[in-house]
């Protein structure tokens, strides 16, 4: 892995780069800046999740909150980042139909009435037959323990972004 092209941007390419690793989250990539040199993709990585781990419980809350829905608003009115589209295109949930797209925005609806947050799920592990169940089954959890299981969510979304991007941006190496 071609650590040194990563180690040697500037905050701006850095930013430019990795800004979206955590869904319209910037901030991260530039505090995450700070802790260069990394030493291996796992190490750029680990730094992305000990700044979420170290937020008081409203900043993750907050991460939660930069997430668009699946196959909500954002999705119909064209408005959802390059990453976001691509995720939820290959989960399928740009080709629901009526009353698919209809319960996942009651079941959507519940589950921020519920928790103050968006209910997230790495769109790219799971697919549109998946998705209502697990909303569904996620929507009786506790709240703290609701909380944990998103942000974990946040972390596969990340990770499968940052190996998108040291792998396509002609960082990967041997
Ligand atoms: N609410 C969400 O889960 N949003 C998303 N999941 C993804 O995998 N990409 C998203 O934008």
């Amino acid at each position: 892995m071609d650590m040194e092209k990563v180690n040697s941007m500037d905050f701006g390419e850095f930013v430019d780069v990795f800004g979206n690793v955590v869904e319209r989250c910037p901030l991260i990539a530039a505090a995450v800046w700070s802790q260069r040199p990394f030493s291996n993709s796992e190490d750029l990585e680990k730094h992305f999740f000990a700044f979420i781990d170290a937020l008081p419980q409203s900043g993750q809350e907050g991460i939660l909150r930069c997430h668009p829905d699946l196959a909500g608003r954002e999705l119909q009115q064209g408005t959802l980042t390059a990453e976001s589209r691509r995720e939820q295109r290959g989960a399928g949930l740009m080709s629901l139909d009526a009353a698919e797209r209809l319960r996942l925005a009651e079941l959507n609806a519940q589950y921020r009435a519920r928790f103050g947050f968006p209910f997230v799920l790495a769109a790219r592990l799971s697919d549109r037959a998946a998705v209502p169940g697990e909303l569904a089954r996620r929507l009786q959890r506790p709240p703290a323990e609701e909380l944990r299981t998103a942000l974990g969510e946040v972390k596969k979304i990340g990770r499968l972004r940052l190996a998108d991007l040291l792998g396509a941006a002609g960082l990967a190496g041997p």
